[in-house]
C-alpha cells in the first residue's frame, strides 16, 4: 500500500537531465543507461522506488551558500514553505539539518534526503557524524572566493572517510554566480573545472539568488543517483542477460570511466 501522495508533475523525470560542462561530468550520455530504462519498464528496480531513500550530503566552507541552495525557491516553490524573497541574512547552520525531496524517475518514485551540514569549524565534528551512508556528496564553494575552492579537497577527504569512494557520486558546485562578472567567472571556472576533474566530480555553477541552474542541478543529482542505484541493484541481484557485453574504457565520451570508482556506475 502506498501511503504517500503522488509526486508533483514538475518532479517527474522522463528524460536524463544533461550536464553543465562536458569537461567535468560524471557522464555525458544523452539518455539513461539502457539497462536502467529496461529495468524500469519491466518493474525490476528492486528496493529502489519502494523502500530506498538516497542520502545526499552537502558540505563546504561556512557561508558559501549551502542552506540557500537547498532551500532555493526556484526549485522547491510551491512544494514546501519558502520565503517570498531571498534571505540575505546569514544564519549559520548549527550541526545539520535535512530535507526530504520526492521525485519520479522513469515512472519510479525516488526520494532524496538532503543533509545540509554546518561549515563552521566549531560545528564540524557534529556535522561529520552524519556523513556516513551517503550516495552522493555535494561540495559547495563560493565562485567569488578562491580559498573556498581550495578547501573543497579537504571537505571531500573528510566526507570520504565515512563513505565508500568507489560508489559515491560527487558534485562540485560553485555558488553565488550572480556576484561574478563574466570575466571573473571565466577565470574561476577554469580552476573549478580542474579541481572537479581531479576529484572526479561533476561541476555545476549556480545562483540561489536568481535561481540560475538550481533546478537543473538538483534534477541531475536525482537522475544520476537514481541511475547508479538501479545499476547497483541490478548488479546485486545478478540480473545479467546472456549475451550482455561489459565494455571497459572504450568510450571517449565518458570522462571518468577509467577511474576505479566507476565500477558500479551509471555509464553505459
Ligand atoms: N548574492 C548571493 N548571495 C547568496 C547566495 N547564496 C547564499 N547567499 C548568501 O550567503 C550567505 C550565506 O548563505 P548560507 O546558505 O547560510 O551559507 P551556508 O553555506 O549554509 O553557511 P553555514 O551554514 O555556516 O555553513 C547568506 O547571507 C546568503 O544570503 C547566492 O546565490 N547569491
Ligand atoms: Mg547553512
Amino acid at each position: 500500500m502506498n501511503l504517500l501522495a503522488p509526486v508533483r508533475r514538475d518532479r517527474v523525470l522522463a528524460e536524463l537531465p544533461q550536464c553543465l560542462r562536458k569537461e567535468a561530468a560524471l557522464h555525458v550520455h544523452k539518455d539513461f543507461h539502457p539497462r536502467v530504462t529496461g529495468a524500469c519498464q519491466e518493474h525490476r528496480t528492486g528496493t529502489v522506488g519502494r523502500f530506498k531513500i538516497s542520502k545526499v550530503i552537502v558540505v563546504g566552507d561556512l557561508s558559501v551558500g549551502k542552506t540557500c541552495l537547498i532551500n532555493s525557491q526556484s526549485i522547491w516553490y510551491p512544494f514546501r514553505f519558502c520565503k517570498d524573497t531571498f534571505d540575505k541574512n546569514y544564519k549559520a547552520t548549527i550541526g545539520v539539518d535535512f530535507e526530504m525531496e520526492r521525485f519520479e524517475v522513469l515512472g519510479v518514485p525516488f526520494s532524496l534526503q538532503l543533509w545540509d551540514t554546518a561549515g563552521q569549524e566549531r560545528f564540524k565534528c557534529i556535522a561529520s557524524t552524519y556523513y556516513r551512508g551517503a550516495q552522493a556528496i555535494i561540495i559547495v564553494f563560493n565562485l567569488n572566493d578562491v580559498a573556498s575552492l581550495e578547501h573543497t579537497k579537504q571537505w571531500l577527504a573528510d566526507a570520504l572517510k565515512e563513505n565508500d569512494p568507489s560508489s559515491v557520486l560527487l558534485f562540485l558546485v560553485g555558488s553565488k554566480k550572480d556576484l561574478s562578472t563574466p570575466a571573473q567567472y571565466v577565470l574561476m571556472e577554469k580552476d573549478a573545472l580542474r579541481v572537479a576533474q581531479e576529484m572526479k566530480a561533476e561541476y555545476w555553477a549556480v545562483s540561489s539568488l536568481t535561481g540560475e541552474n538550481v533546478r537543473e542541478f538538483f534534477f541531475r543529482v536525482a537522475a544520476l543517483t537514481f541511475e547508479a542505484n538501479v545499476l547497483a541493484e541490478l548488479e546485486k541481484s545478478g540480473v545479467r542477460r546472456i549475451g550482455d557485453v561489459v565494455r571497459i574504457n572504450s568510450d571517449d565520451n565518458n570522462l571518468y570511466q577509467t577511474a576505479s570508482k566507476k565500477k558500479s556506475t551509471c555509464c553505459p
